[in-house]
C-alpha cells in the first residue's frame, strides 16, 4: 500500500505539529483507512496488526469531533486493563498537546475514587477507563454519558468476551443511541463479528491483516523441554540473547510470583505483574519497567493486550497461553512499530499440540529451536566481554594496567596466559546448575528410549572403553548390559542409556574419575 504523510491526511493543524513532536511521518495502513473513514461518522471495526498504531487511528478523529465548548463527557474510550487506560490516556494526551481546551481523564479501579471525582467535577471531554471503575462512576452520579458522542472498545474482541460483556452492555445503555462506536482489535474472532451487531449501526469493517495474523517483523520459535528445566533454560536464553527488555508470560499468578522470586535470587532485575498486586505496585513495576530498572516482566495475560513498552526486544511464553488469541497479542509485545523482535515459547509435553493448534489460527510458522547449552551461554558471555575489552582498550587510557602488566611478562608468564587469565576471572565460573543435567536430552541420534551422553576424557586418554563402560556400571550400579553401548563418532566418545537412567549417570559420572583421569559427562545434544 502507498505511504501516506499526515498531512495528506487533512488533520487539524494542532495535531499535526502534535505529531511531529512525537517523531512520526507516514501514517500507518490502520490510520490511513481508519481516520477519514471514522470521520465521516459512520461506525467502524478496525482491525490491524499488533504494534501499528490503532491507538493513533482513533485517537486524531476522537480528537476532531470534540467540540471545546461543551465540558461533558463526549468519548468514553473503554480498556480492558488498568495500565492500557492509563497507556491510552499519555497517548490521546500527547496528541491533543497544542489543544489546551481539551481535558482528558483516564478512570480505573485502585486509584483513590475522590481523585477521580474531583477531576471529573472539573469537566472532562474524554474519559479512558476499565469497564468496573466506569460503572462505578455511573452508579454514584459522578459520571454521566448522556452527551456522549463516541464510544471507543479497544481490544474490542477481549471487552466483549463473556467476562466483560456484561459490564459494556450495562454501560452502552446509559449511551445515546446516536452515538458513534468504534471497535479496535488486532484479533476480532468471527464468534465476535455476531455480538458487534448489537452495538453498531451499520460498521464498516477496516482490515488491514496481512497473510498471517502476526507481525511478519518478529521471529517465532518453540522449545521442547520438560518443565523442571523451564527455569534453566529461560535463563541461558537471556544470557545468551541479551535482549534489553523482556517480557515473560505465564499462565498463572502464583507462577508469576515464584517465577520472579526464582529469577531474583538468581541476580537477575526481574519483577512480576498481576491482578493480586496493589494498584501502586502494579505502577512502581510498570514504570520501572518502562525506564528500565527492572528488565524482565513478568507477567499473566494482563500485560498481553495493548500494552506498548520500548525495547522489548524479546516475549517468552513460559507457559503456552490457552487462547490463540492470546498468543498473537502476548507476543505483539515485542516488533512493535516496525521494529523487530523475537518470540520463544516453551512447550512441555503435549502443549505442542496447542502450538501447532496456534500456528494454523495465526497462518505462521513458528520454528523449532534447541534448548541452548551451557557452553554457548559461555561463548555469549564471553563475546559480551571481549567486546567490552576492545572497548575499552580504544577509549580509554591505559599506562597504569599496562605497568602492572608488564611486571607479569618478565616473568614466565605470556601476553596470552594473562589475557585469559583475566577473562576467566570476569566471567565468574559458570556452575553446572542443579537441575541442569537433567536436560531434555533432545534428538541426538540415540537409539529410541535411550540417550546419548558425551563423553569428555580429554585427548590423549589412555582409557579403554571397556573402563568407561566398567566405571559408569560400577558407580551408577546400572547392570553393564543396561549402560549399553558406547559409540566413538569423530574425535567424541559417546555412552547410550536408557533414557530414565540418564540423568542418573550424569549425576554420578560428572567429575568422576577412571583411573585417576578426570571425565566429564554431558547430555550430547548440547555439544
Ligand atoms: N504513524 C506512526 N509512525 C510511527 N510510529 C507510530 C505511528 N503511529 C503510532 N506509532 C507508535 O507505534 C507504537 C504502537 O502503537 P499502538 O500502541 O497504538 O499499537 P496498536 O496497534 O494499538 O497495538 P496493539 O494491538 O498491541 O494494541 C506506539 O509507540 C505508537 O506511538
Ligand atoms: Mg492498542
Amino acid at each position: 500500500m502507498k505511504t501516506i504523510r499526515f498531512n495528506e491526511l487533512q488533520i487539524s493543524k494542532e495535531i499535526e505539529r502534535a505529531i511531529s513532536d512525537m517523531g512520526f511521518e507516514e501514517a500507518t495502513p490502520i490510520q490511513t483507512k481508519a481516520i477519514p473513514k471514522i470521520k465521516t461518522g459512520v461506525d467502524v471495526i478496525g482491525q490491524a496488526q499488533t504494534g501499528t498504531g490503532k491507538t493513533v487511528a482513533f485517537g486524531i478523529p476522537v480528537l476532531e469531533k470534540i467540540d471545546l465548548k461543551d465540558k461533558s463527557v463526549q468519548t468514553l474510550i473503554l480498556c480492558p486493563t488498568r495500565e492500557l487506560a492509563i497507556q491510552v490516556s499519555e497517548e490521546i494526551k500527547r496528541l491533543a498537546k497544542y489543544m489546551p481546551g481539551i481535558k482528558t481523564l483516564p478512570i480505573y479501579g485502585g486509584q483513590p475514587i475522590q481523585r477521580q471525582i474531583g477531576a471529573l467535577k472539573k469537566g472532562v471531554q474524554i474519559v479512558i477507563g476499565t469497564p468496573g471503575r466506569v460503572m462505578d462512576h455511573m452508579r454514584r452520579g459522578t459520571l454521566k454519558l448522556q452527551n456522549l458522542k463516541v464510544m471507543v472498545l479497544d481490544e474490542a474482541d477481549e471487552m466483549l468476551n463473556m467476562g466483560f460483556r456484561e459490564d459494556i452492555e450495562t454501560i452502552l445503555d446509559e449511551t445515546p443511541e446516536n452515538r458513534q462506536t468504534l471497535l479496535f482489535s488486532a484479533t476480532i474472532p468471527k464468534a465476535i463479528l455476531n455480538i458487534t451487531k448489537k452495538y453498531q449501526k451499520n460498521a464498516k469493517t477496516i482490515k488491514v491483516v496481512h497473510k498471517e495474523l502476526t507481525v511478519p517483523s518478529i521471529e517465532q520459535y518453540y522449545i521442547e523441554l520438560k518443565r523442571k528445566n523451564k527455569l534453566e533454560i529461560l535463563t541461558r536464553l537471556i544470557d545468551i540473547y541479551n535482549p534489553k527488555l523482556s517480557l515473560v508470560f505465564c499462565n498463572t499468578k502464583r507462577m508469576v510470583d515464584d517465577l520472579v522470586v526464582e529469577l531474583q535470587g538468581r541476580g537477575y532485575f526481574a519483577d512480576g505483574l498481576h491482578g493480586d498486586l496493589k494498584q501502586n505496585q502494579r505502577d512502581r513495576v510498570m514504570n520501572s519497567f518502562r525506564n528500565g530498572n527492572v528488565d524482565i516482566l513478568v507477567a499473566t495475560d494482563v500485560a498481553a493486550r495493548g500494552l506498548d513498552v520500548d525495547d522489548v526486544e524479546m516475549v517468552f511464553n513460559y507457559d503456552v497461553p490457552q487462547d490463540e488469541e492470546y498468543y498473537v497479542h502476548r507476543i505483539g509485545r515485542t516488533g512493535r512499530a516496525g521494529r523487530t523482535g523475537m518470540a520463544i515459547s516453551f512447550a512441555v509435553g503435549k502443549e505442542i499440540y496447542k502450538l501447532k493448534h496456534i500456528q494454523k489460527y495465526t497462518k505462521t510458522n513458528i520454528k523449532r529451536l534447541q534448548a541452548p547449552s551451557v557452553n554457548e551461554v559461555e561463548e555469549a558471555k564471553a563475546d559480551k566481554i571481549l567486546n567490552e575489552i576492545k572497548d575499552i582498550i580504544e577509549n580509554e587510557k591505559l599506562t597504569k594496567e599496562i605497568n602492572y602488566i608488564d611486571k607479569l611478562l618478565d616473568d614466565e608468564y605470556t601476553s596470552i596466559d594473562i589475557a585469559a587469565a583475566l577473562l576467566n576471572m570476569s566471567m565468574g565460573r559458570i556452575e553446572e546448575k542443579e537441575d541442569s543435567s537433567d536436560l531434555d536430552f533432545g534428538n541426538t541420534g540415540a537409539e529410541p528410549g535411550m540417550v546419548r551422553l558425551f563423553i569428555n576424557i580429554g585427548k590423549k586418554h589412555k582409557i579403554r572403553v571397556k573402563d568407561i563402560l566398567g566405571a559408569i556400571a560400577g558407580e551408577t550400579g546400572l547392570p553393564g548390559e543396561v549402560v549399553g553401548k558406547i559409540d566413538i563418532y569423530d574425535k567424541f566418545t559417546f555412552v547410550e542409556v536408557p533414557k530414565e537412567n540418564g540423568k542418573k549417570v550424569l549425576d554420578i559420572m560428572k567429575n568422576n574419575k577412571i583411573k585417576g583421569k578426570k571425565i566429564n559427562i554431558e547430555p550430547a545434544n548440547s555439544k
